[in-house]
């Protein structure tokens, strides 16, 4: 199987969100990354749980929603959460993060742990019968438009070896944060499975978006 597309809906026009969705679905995207900032977890704020509402009105492309919130455990309840979608929470935002990894799970949802370019493999040892996917940060999250943290290239192939030897290779990589054409070929050779395009490769003003994103997929595959 191909690398899988999830763009990063923050990144969108939103005057023209419409649009944006029908030239996502037009280029069969397989997700849409949905960013929830809780603006003390990361300093800034974004989406909330009325906007995935609404935009689950516009299409059935499978949610990827991504909480840079502390203590998600509280606020999972307020989220449309369907089969099939993918929920990620941070290693480093919940004390208790096995019980909230089972919150996930009881929604019928895949199941994500995000970590921070600064948050070591390790400390997923102890978690790997509760996940189906580990989502690489590849920069500090919060904000759109940022550089790469190089070392993150290295944790990404660290990872899938260690997925591997500890008999979890079923265990899926995504990698979100300047995740351009260039750097998505890069991490497709480390193990990445599925990429969050952002301003770094498929919404770029003036320019087509359908364009980028066929253009994007050849990276890829
Ligand atoms: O998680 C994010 C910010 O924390 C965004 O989804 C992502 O960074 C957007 O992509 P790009 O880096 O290409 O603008």
């Amino acid at each position: 199987m191909g690398g899988r597309i999830s763009p990063s809906i923050m990144c969108a026009d939103f005057r023209n969100l419409e649009t944006t969705i029908r030239a996502l679905e037009r280029a069969r995207v397989d997700y849409l990354h949905v960013d929830i900032m809780d603006g003390s977890f990361v300093p800034n704020f974004t989406l909330g749980p009325d906007f995935i509402n609404s935009v689950r009105e516009m299409t059935d492309i499978p949610f990827d929603i991504h909480l840079m919130i502390n203590r998600p455990e509280d606020f999972l309840p307020i989220f449309a959460i369907r089969p099939g979608d993918i929920v990620s929470v941070h290693q480093e935002a919940t004390i208790h993060l096995q019980r909230t990894l089972q919150q996930i799970r009881d929604t019928g949802a895949k199941v994500s742990v995000a970590l921070n370019p600064s948050t070591p493999i390790y400390t997923l040892d102890d978690i790997l019968d509760d996940i189906d996917i580990v989502l690489i940060m590849t920069v500090n999250p919060g904000f759109a438009g940022q550089k790469l943290v190089p070392a993150t290239l290295g944790k990404i192939h660290k990872l899938k070896q260690y997925l591997e030897q500890v008999g979890h290779s079923h265990i899926e990589i995504e990698v979100d944060g300047n995740v351009s054409c260039e750097n998505a070929q890069k991490m497709r050779l480390a193990g990445a499975d599925i990429f969050v395009a952002g301003t770094s490769s498929i919404f770029k003003k003036d320019q087509d978006l359908y364009e980028l994103t066929e253009k994007f997929r050849e990276y890829i595959t």
